[in-house]
């Protein structure tokens, strides 16, 4: 039973690319949870104490790990819920694992223990000033925030984000930045790098890589944060939608399943799309169904 994390801060696109892949899987296959159903106070509770939730002592770490240990061994939890509409903490739940297991949120990658849960591990690392802009988008239209509520909390949240979120990314097998390409003429048009760290195996794309690809995609070797060269695949934002549909029925195409590329991959909030956000997705459906 294949377990993902999906690691980052407050919205940083977690919940997007998730709901992609569980779309794409099927609700039968998938058990899809969130790490902040462990945040330990309710939003009210929260206004009097002296941290964010971005605190470890804001959440009930050791017992999201034991759940997490539980779901490996294929064993049912009774899950906490946190309620991101109302701030309430409300009954938990029965959950019973699929045949896949996305777990996102802002603690996946904590511990040791909990790291070792999965066989695949993420950590979504957009710039922050795009995050910054999803987060007051986000909480202002879905969770009746005002924008200056939002931007005074996001600085309340950051020396915790810098000392507990923001080092979980060393911990991670894949990371992947939505980025705009400095200069472009669309600076809309965000890109992906997708980073690949040695500590897991990962699909042969050489053939998609190929230099037909190239107006989509291409490979290159990056220095990692402490200094060493690691793999990257870049996604270009700007590509031609035929360029990246190309790429991304290349890729369904190895999973052998038949039917055509979901249009759910990609599918931001909307209406709108993202084509490299349906890459990193493939990538990911690939790691999921053919390597773990
Ligand atoms: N790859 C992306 N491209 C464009 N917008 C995105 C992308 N990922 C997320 N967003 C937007 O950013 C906001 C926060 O995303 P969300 O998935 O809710 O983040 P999280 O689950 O990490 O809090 C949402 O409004 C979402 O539509
Ligand atoms: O930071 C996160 C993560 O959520 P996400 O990753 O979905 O943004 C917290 O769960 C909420 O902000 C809780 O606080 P509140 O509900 O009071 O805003």
């Amino acid at each position: 039973m294949p377990m993902l994390a999906i690691a980052g801060d407050s919205a940083t696109g977690k919940t997007t690319l998730s709901h992609g892949l569980a779309k794409a899987l099927g609700p039968e296959k998938i058990t899809w949870m969130c790490t902040d159903d462990y945040h330990k106070y309710d939003r009210q509770e929260r206004k009097d104490l002296p941290f964010t939730p971005l605190h470890p002592d804001c959440n009930y770490l050791e017992i999201m790990e034991q759940h997490l240990q539980l779901l490996t061994l294929g064993q049912p939890i009774l899950k906490p819920i946190y309620n991101h509409d109302t701030g309430t903490l409300d009954r938990p739940v029965l959950v019973h694992p699929a045949q896949y297991v996305i777990v996102d949120g802002l603690f996946p990658l904590w511990s040791k223990l909990s790291r070792a849960c999965f066989d695949v591990t993420v950590f979504l690392d957009p710039p922050e000033h795009i995050r910054r802009q999803w987060k007051v988008y986000r909480d202002v239209t879905k969770r009746g925030y005002t924008e200056e509520q939002v931007l005074r909390d996001l600085d309340k949240r950051e020396p915790e984000s810098e000392a507990y979120i923001r080092p979980q990314r060393k911990h991670a097998d894949i990371v992947i930045r939505f980025a705009p390409v400095e200069g472009a003429a669309d600076s809309k048009a965000l890109s992906a790098t997708i980073l690949l760290r040695p500590t897991i195996p990962h699909p042969d794309l050489s053939d998609v890589l190929s230099n037909d690809s190239k107006g989509a995609l291409h490979m290159k070797l990056i220095r990692d944060d402490d200094g060493k060269p690691v793999d990257a695949i870049h996604v270009h934002g700007h590509a031609n939608r035929e360029a990246s549909r190309e790429v991304e029925e290349a890729i369904w195409s190895k999973l052998g399943i038949d039917a055509p590329v979901p249009d759910c991959l990609g599918e931001i909030e909307g209406g709108k799309r993202s084509e490299p956000l349906a890459i990193a997705q493939l990538i990911l459906l690939y790691h999921l169904l053919l390597v773990s």
